[in-house]
């Protein structure tokens, strides 16, 4: 609403004024987390935590083991509650926005008794879509991705990586304005996990998702993100966000080259740094 309002008294003065019109650049969205709790049986996780971070964009949360960072999402989420705290997506709650979630455990997600189509169509048939309409949906999302494999297939028959794939098309299909993927690739071989980690590039630049990735593995935290959330050790705060200003698609050429490099490094530094605070 705020930018339809700016717009139309930015046209009213350009009637009334022989003055060139200022552009206007697009407002950038926030995911804000504010003053965010949270204790497990008596041990503070997190202490009045805040953090803005862009919509539209990677970000990857990356940090010391049991520092929260599955809490942090899965609060930020809706999964989980806070002990107290306010989070807001582009100023709407969690109730307001369209989410989806990718698990590290495919093999739970999915639904085994269903063929891989029928879970990509579930979450429509939850929400109402009638079949017709749901039919177009997933025709229009299977046209956006080469999916290499027999979609009538039941899940126990596709390997890991195949059935993540089915988890992240199902999770795209309500086609949410915030992903979240918590170790998606890790139960998963090396060969796949870079094969998963392309496409998924693939699939953020096709449709600009803000997407919120916990990763366990800082090349990949680097690889996938527009910024790298590092945390501290608990209680949980900030130690620093890392921009990555690498272009995509972050290939082989991207990930040895010298960028990568120097981000990965100064990126270790800090962790290691973090680990070792007494
Ligand atoms: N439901 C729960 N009940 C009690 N303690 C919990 C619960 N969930 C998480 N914890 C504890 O809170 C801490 C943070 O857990 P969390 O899984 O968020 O950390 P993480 O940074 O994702 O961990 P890892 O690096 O091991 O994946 C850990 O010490 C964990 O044991």
């Amino acid at each position: 609403m705020g930018n339809v309002t700016a717009i139309r008294s930015v046209d009213r003065a350009a009637a009334e004024s022989p003055s060139p019109v200022p552009s206007l650049k697009p407002r950038q969205a926030y995911v804000t987390v504010r003053g965010l709790s949270k204790k497990f049986q008596g041990t503070t996780i997190y202490d009045d935590f805040s953090i803005d971070l862009p919509m539209g964009k990677f970000i990857s949360v990356f940090g010391p083991n049991g520092c929260g960072k599955s809490t942090f999402i899965n609060m930020i989420s809706g999964l989980m509650p806070m002990d107290a705290g306010e989070v807001l997506y582009d100023g709407q709650t969690i109730r307001d926005t369209r989410i989806s979630y990718v698990f590290q455990n495919y093999r739970e997600a999915l639904f085994p008794w269903m063929r891989a189509i029928d879970n990509i169509h579930y979450p429509l048939k939850v929400i109402g879509v009638d079949r017709k309409e749901r039919r177009r949906r997933v025709e229009k999302l299977l046209a956006d991705f080469d999916v290499p494999f027999d979609l009538n297939a039941y899940p126990y028959t596709l390997s890991g990586g195949q059935q993540q794939t089915v988890s992240i098309l199902r999770a795209l299909v309500t086609e949410p304005e915030v992903l979240f993927l918590d170790e998606p690739f890790s139960a998963l071989d090396y060969e796949m996990t870079l094969f998963m980690r392309e496409r998924l590039q693939h699939i953020f630049m096709k449709l600009k998702t803000t997407m919120l990735l916990v990763s366990h593995d800082l090349e990949e935290a680097i690889q996938l993100a527009d910024q790298v959330v590092l945390l501290t050790r608990r209680p949980t705060r900030v130690a620093e966000i890392v921009p990555v200003d690498l272009p995509w698609p972050r290939d082989l050429d991207v990930t040895t080259g010298e960028g990568f490099i120097t981000l990965k490094r100064h990126c270790l530094d800090r962790f290691w740094r973090e680990v070792k605070r007494d």
